[in-house]
């Protein structure tokens, strides 16, 4: 099965690896991505852990839905479809309003959340006037007409070398999701703050970021991990705001010392 009905809409999801017999990773995807932008992590992590993957109501084949959508709409998704494959417990990592799902699932459903990756995100992210410019530009003019200025802030120059064929398939990627479903996730962003939260989270935390983020860089996830007792920072060289895409080599080391971790204790000291 791919797809599930999940709060009266359509998930598009896939599961790979037996969820009862490993350790559950969780990916979930940014603002106008589908869940394809994690293919080279997990091909690096299948086998050792089971994982889960999805679109986010409005984004790739996932239903649109009623709009608007507040980030606890997309969290309580999550929940029902972890519900619905019946896993308990799941490591979950989250990239940009990906985190902030992530967050949110954490605040409501803290028996699903093992650990916390926040990879490329924050406690809050940008301004009401940023959301308020980017709703109105996509509702008068559509994704494509941004596109660039996105891409910009996604990809590092060297990435964004024209004959790059992958380059030209993300912003394929970007300019297909629904204008609902992206405007409506924008609006979910603005309204989401969870600086007060993140002081009360107690499952161990990675945050994690590109070096050339322009959506949310290095200064803002370091602010939020600071938030974070105990968090754990880290920063993936020469990468942009996705550094799945980008660097998946250097992220999924990174993620799996974290994993370690997690799952057997921080041994770096003995
Ligand atoms: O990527 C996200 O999920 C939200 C942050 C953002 O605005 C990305 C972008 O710059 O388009």
């Amino acid at each position: 099965m791919q797809f599930a009905r999940i709060n009266d809409i359509t998930i598009h999801y896939q599961v790979i690896g037996a969820t009862a017999e490993r350790p559950v990773l969780v990916f979930a995807n940014s603002l106008g991505t589908d869940f394809r932008i994690w293919r080279d992590v997990i091909v690096r992590l299948a086998g050792d852990y089971a994982i889960v993957l999805y679109d986010k109501r409005g984004h790739g084949l996932s239903d649109i839905g009623p709009v608007p959508y507040a980030i606890e709409d997309h969290a309580n998704d999550l929940a029902g479809l972890l519900d619905m494959l019946s896993v308990k417990q799941a490591i979950i990592c989250g990239l940009s309003v990906g985190g902030l799902i992530a967050q949110s699932l954490y605040q409501q459903r803290p028996d699903l959340v093992r650990a916390l990756v926040l990879c490329d995100t924050a406690h809050k992210i940008g301004t009401a006037e940023l959301w308020a410019q980017r709703i109105a530009a996509i509702e008068e003019h559509g994704i494509e007409a941004i596109a660039d200025g996105i891409l910009e802030r996604w990809f590092t120059p060297e990435f964004r070398r024209p004959e790059n064929a992958a380059l030209i398939g993300y912003r394929n990627m970007l300019i297909r999701q629904s204008a609902t479903g992206y405007a409506a996730t924008c609006g979910a962003i603005r309204d989401a703050d969870y600086t007060q939260a993140a002081a009360r989270i107690a499952v161990p935390v990675l945050c994690v970021v590109g070096d050339q983020d322009g959506s949310t860089p290095p200064d803002v996830v370091l602010a939020t991990a600071r938030l974070i007792p105990g968090a754990r920072y880290e920063v993936i060289r020469d990468a942009g705001h996705i550094p799945c895409v980008e660097k998946p080599e250097a992220l999924t080391a990174v993620l799996r010392a974290f994993f370690e971790i997690v799952m057997h204790g921080d041994k770096s000291h003995e």
